[in-house]
């Protein structure tokens, strides 16, 4: 069904600004530095996930100093709408990371079915570790394991339905430089 886009503009002027494109940014550069620390000497594979992860992941590789292959996987469970569903791989990696490290970058870790799956697959296809970097933590007690937790984080956030910077509203707005909260949502 065609986006009504008066709907999507109503969003947008009425949504709360959560975090300026400042705060994300320093958010950003934070956790470029942290991963310059950690993996410095690793020789990953970083993915994108597709498509939330591509503003995130393209902000923060252009700051890690350090030697690695990049590449995208697209796993999604929303599929443009605000809940959750079945996980469907609409493309799964290509390049082989048999005894590789991995980071796995996205967008957002809310209840992370997401995410313990795409880790999952890499670790039964052979990467010897898998580390995770997300921009926001959506803070609940829905996650799908209570201790789970990314590796990276950017920023923390309350328990609302959020976009900008990757993540989108009805498939819209990825690209608002901040991060905003729906009305009533
Ligand atoms: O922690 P979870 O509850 O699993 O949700 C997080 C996932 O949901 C979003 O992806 P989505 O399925 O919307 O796909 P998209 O990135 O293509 O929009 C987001 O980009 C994360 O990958
Ligand atoms: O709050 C959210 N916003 C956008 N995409 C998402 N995917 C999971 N949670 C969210």
């Amino acid at each position: 069904m065609p986006a009504n886009l008066e709907h999507i503009q109503q969003i947008m002027a009425e949504a709360d600004t959560l975090f300026s494109t400042e705060e994300v940014e320093a958010a950003i550069d934070r956790v470029a530095e942290q991963i310059n620390q950690k993996l410095f000497d690793s020789n990953p594979v970083v993915f994108c996930v597709m498509n939330g992860g591509l503003i995130f992941s393209g902000k923060l590789l252009t700051k890690l100093t350090f030697p690695l292959e990049q590449s995208y996987l697209h796993a999604s469970r929303y599929r443009n709408e605000t809940s959750g569903g079945e996980l469907f791989w609409k493309a799964k990696p290509e390049v082989s990371f048999m005894d590789r490290e991995v980071l796995i970058i996205d967008d957002i870790l809310d209840e992370g079915h997401t995410l313990t799956a795409i880790v999952d697959f890499c670790k039964r296809a052979g990467a010897s570790k898998v580390h995770t970097a997300v921009l926001m933590d959506k803070q609940h007690e829905r996650k799908a394991r209570p201790d789970l937790k990314a590796d990276f984080v950017g920023l923390y956030c309350e328990d609302r339905y959020i976009f900008g910077y990757g993540m989108d509203y009805k498939g819209y707005w990825r690209n608002a430089a901040g991060i905003y909260a729906v009305k009533g949502m």
